[in-house]
């Protein structure tokens, strides 16, 4: 019986070896250490190159290249498979049998897909439109069939250009204005690529971008956006891509990027982070990375390592095409103290939020979640009134409009809110901004807004609310509020009781968000005592970090 799990996850690079160690399997070696990733490598070819040329590329016999396969896979449980540089026809043919058994194997294995085409000194590598690199006349197949195996791809625009032009019958040039329509049309022309998340990358659109200034993949001399294209996010029908775009980084130091930025991602999805937050989690890194890039040889250097994400401004910010912002550009909320969130209650009738402030309580938030309550207006009316009465932090979920009119201290919103509700209304009425998230990517979609505080769930298991998402648990959260130590106050929200609660706040977080280990509690009262206890000592001994 194969087994399906195994820490620290493995992952298989298939490439060429890069004497250098710009780029290749040394530079995946290097990445998927950098983040507490197992990598395994199945050489594909020799290359003698350095930084300033590739002088040679040697493909390894398909019974040394077989042989590797075997004995990884004899031995381990591959969490994700990354192809990167595939030198020759029998080579693409030996890994689509290979990528066919362990789909068979492992089902839970996702492969990435890294088109190499060209170094990124210029040299070419392999051919997409031919069976052998050298001979250009040959229909190509091999790209065909590799594939609808995979899971990921992740060509920059040039290497999108040459796959569309290698598998479907569009023969001009890709017109990089409408990357979506070819991405549709080539859908509509092979429906197995359906299954891919696509993930076209800027970062070569550099020149191509000063020369149109008009240019909408987004890409620019300052910013490079990769566009993520999956038949899963669709707006009115259309498959409607993400951007994650970033600041260009330029120290002019760049080798190895592409197989940098497949390889993280490759160990962020071995993981166990969702797509989403895996493509963050990348770009963010690489942004990292390639602030810190260096030179070693004669010419361009390689990426540096930076560690696990963890600095706020490598964000990307995202984009989406066909999406009603709800807010006209970046928005900017009140900052609130952090440690002015401290227990944070959070419950549904103004009689609560009385009892709880009479306890001592100073942060509390009405959450109503029956729009037709016969009793909403009045509720959240008395809501705002007890917090000028007790000098409290009330906010009000969901009812923005409300908030604003009976002038509340806040507005909590979820990330669906966020795209309907008209923030530059409540930023401009004063009022600050709570936001919920549940990982890298709506973080990074929330600091466009640039709210009060950023809410982190669900860390546990709750009975409160259906969350489609997994719990967290503490060592993400603890991630979460690293990174964003300093720039926004967080709240940790979700099945967080008393067994938990110390664990909870040794993470570092701000506020702590409860609803039923309050409202369930025999003492009510004597519980959120001595939670507020908890955190003053915490506050005290300088634990429970002060973000200001
Ligand atoms: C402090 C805090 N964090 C998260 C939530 C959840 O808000 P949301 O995502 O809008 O979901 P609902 O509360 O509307 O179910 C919260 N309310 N408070
Ligand atoms: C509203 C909400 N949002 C994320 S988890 C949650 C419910 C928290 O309730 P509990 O503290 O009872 O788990």
């Amino acid at each position: 019986m194969l087994s399906t799990t195994s820490f620290p996850p493995v992952i298989v690079c298939v490439g060429g070896s890069d004497p250098s160690a710009h780029a290749g399997l040394q530079a995946d070696i290097r990445v998927g250490q950098d983040l507490g990733v197992h990598v395994t490598t199945v050489v594909s070819a020799l290359t003698a190159q350095n930084s300033q040329s590739v002088l040679a590329v040697y493909p390894v016999e398909k019974e040394q290249f077989d042989r590797q396969w075997e004995s990884i896979l004899a031995d381990m449980t591959p969490g994700v498979v990354k192809i990167g540089l595939l030198p020759n026809a029998e080579l693409a043919s030996a890994t689509a049998f290979w990528l066919r058994t362990i789909k068979t194997d492992y089902p839970a294995c996702r492969i990435v897909f890294d088109p190499v085409g060209v170094s990124s000194t210029g040299h070419r590598l392999h051919s997409f439109t031919s069976g052998d690199p050298a001979d250009s006349t040959e229909p190509m197949s091999w790209l065909k069939m590799l594939l609808p195996l995979v899971d990921w791809v992740t060509p920059n625009t040039h290497e999108f250009e040459q796959i569309v032009q290698s598998v479907s019958t569009i023969d001009q040039p890709i017109n990089r204005l409408d990357l979506v329509s070819k991405f549709d049309h080539l859908l509509a022309q092979y429906p197995e690529l359906r299954q891919s998340q696509w993930v076209i990358k800027g970062g070569h659109a550099h020149n191509e971008a000063k020369e149109q200034s008009n240019n909408q993949t987004g890409s620019s001399s300052r910013h490079c956006v990769d566009w993520l294209f999956s038949e899963m996010v669709k707006v009115d029908g259309l498959v409607s891509p993400f951007g994650f775009s970033s600041k260009r980084q330029e120290n002019g130091h760049s080798r190895g990027t592409g197989c940098s930025f497949a390889t993280a991602l490759s160990s962020f999805l071995a993981l166990g982070y969702d797509e989403m937050d895996s493509l963050t989690l990348t770009k963010s890194y690489i942004n990292h990375a390639l602030s810190l890039s260096y030179q070693v040889g004669k010419n361009t250097g390689p990426l540096a390592t930076c560690g696990w994400p963890s600095k706020i401004q490598y964000l990307p910010d995202i984009l989406q095409i066909n999406n009603n912002q709800g807010a006209s550009n970046e928005v900017f909320f009140p900052e609130m103290e952090p440690r002015s969130l401290g227990l944070y209650p959070v419950v549904d009738t103004p009689e609560w939020i009385e009892r709880l402030l009479k306890a001592g309580v100073t942060t509390v938030q009405l959450r109503v979640k029956d729009p037709n309550s016969a009793t909403l207006e009045q509720d959240i009316r008395k809501a705002i009134a007890l917090g000028e009465h007790y000098q409290a932090q009330v906010f009000i979920n969901d009812y923005w409009q409300k908030a604003i009119e009976f002038g509340a201290y806040g507005v909590h919103l979820g990330q669906e809110d966020l795209l309907t509700a008209d923030l530059d209304k409540v930023a401009n009425a004063g009022l600050r901004l709570g936001v919920s998230t549940h990982g890298y990517f709506e973080i990074a979609r929330a600091g466009k807004v640039h709210p009060s505080y950023i809410a982190l769930g669900h860390i546990f298991p709750t009975q409160t609310k259906d969350m489609p998402s997994q719990p967290q648990g503490t060592t993400r959260l603890q991630k979460y509020a690293n990174l964003l130590s300093g720039v926004y106050p967080t709240v940790a929200i979700g099945g967080i009781n008393s067994e938990v609660f110390d664990a909870v706040l040794d993470t570092g977080v701000d506020g702590i968000a409860m609803v039923t280990a309050i409202t369930r509690s025999a003492n009510p009262e004597q519980i959120v005592t001595d939670f507020m206890r908890k955190i003053n000592a915490s506050n005290a001994s300088n634990q429970f970090r002060s973000k200001g």
